[in-house]
């Protein structure tokens, strides 16, 4: 059996309702192991963004316990919170980039808070959003951009800052299939770094084409497990299992 070391994020027994409504997502018993790529997946309204939300800390569970980066949340201060969420990139679903600043100053934001020096942000920055084809949009603000185009400012403002965990809520879903796989080079090549990365998708052409994936499937807001990924997850090198 598999130990603790090696996983970042752990789920037992967990169970979460909105108000006072049914449990929309139950039992839920997994790991993820640090240096991982998942995909999730599953019917619409199977629950997939309310698993997202307990992983990126935006909702707390009503049932079972969450511990991520080897703490269980329960017990974590208050106080430590935010540490935790830096440490966490987030792609939402409805981007939620700050409309008064350009493109450049979202993708720039994670740096600028998190300290470096502007030429090193000035450099990073322009390197991003030239990878995800939007150079010469850097001056623009978001409600200018197309949907596909906002979509990818904040995929670059969700990695740019190499999070020890990425979540990513539909990220090719306003994007042509091009582009789709360039973005998943991206997500691929951040995970080379170490990154554990959790992409929620519909889009089964993108799973097929990354190797080494594991599928995480959500049915009634319970998971299937039909490869055994998450029951018995493939040991990494220089990992002692
Ligand atoms: N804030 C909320 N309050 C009450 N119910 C909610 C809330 N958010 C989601 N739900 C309900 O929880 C269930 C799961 O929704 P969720 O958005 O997690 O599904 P999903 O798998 O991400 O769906 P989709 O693929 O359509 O985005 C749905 O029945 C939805 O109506």
């Amino acid at each position: 059996m598999m130990g603790t070391a090696g996983v970042i994020v752990s789920f037992e027994s967990v169970g979460l309702r909105y108000g006072t409504g049914a449990e929309i997502l139950r039992d839920l018993d997994f790991k993820l192991v640090a240096g991982g790529l998942y995909f999730l997946t599953g019917p619409s309204g199977a629950g997939k963004t309310s698993l997202l939300k307990l992983l990126y800390l935006a909702q707390r569970p009503t049932r079972g316990r969450i511990s991520l980066f080897g703490q269980p949340l329960d017990e974590v201060d208050r106080n430590a919170l935010p540490g935790l969420r830096r440490r966490i990139g987030i792609v939402y679903q409805d981007f939620r980039l700050i409309d008064h600043l350009s493109a450049f100053d979202n993708v720039a934001l994670p740096l600028r808070i998190a300290g470096h020096a502007e030429d090193d942000i000035e450099t990073a920055t322009n390197e991003m959003l030239g990878w995800v084809g939007l150079s010469d949009r850097a001056g623009a603000r978001p409600p200018t951009l197309s949907g596909g185009e906002q979509q990818r400012v904040a995929i670059a403002r969700a990695v740019i800052g190499r999070p020890d965990l990425l979540v990513a809520d539909e990220p090719t879903g306003n994007v042509d299939a091009e582009m789709a796989r360039r973005l998943m080079h991206l997500f691929g090549a951040l995970n080379r770094l170490g990154t554990t990365v959790v992409i929620a998708t519909h889009d089964i052409g993108l799973i097929g084409e990354t190797p080494g994936a594991t599928l995480i499937r959500l049915e009634k807001g319970g998971i299937v497990d039909p490869t055994g990924g998450l029951a018995h997850p493939p040991v990494r090198r220089g990992e002692n299992a």
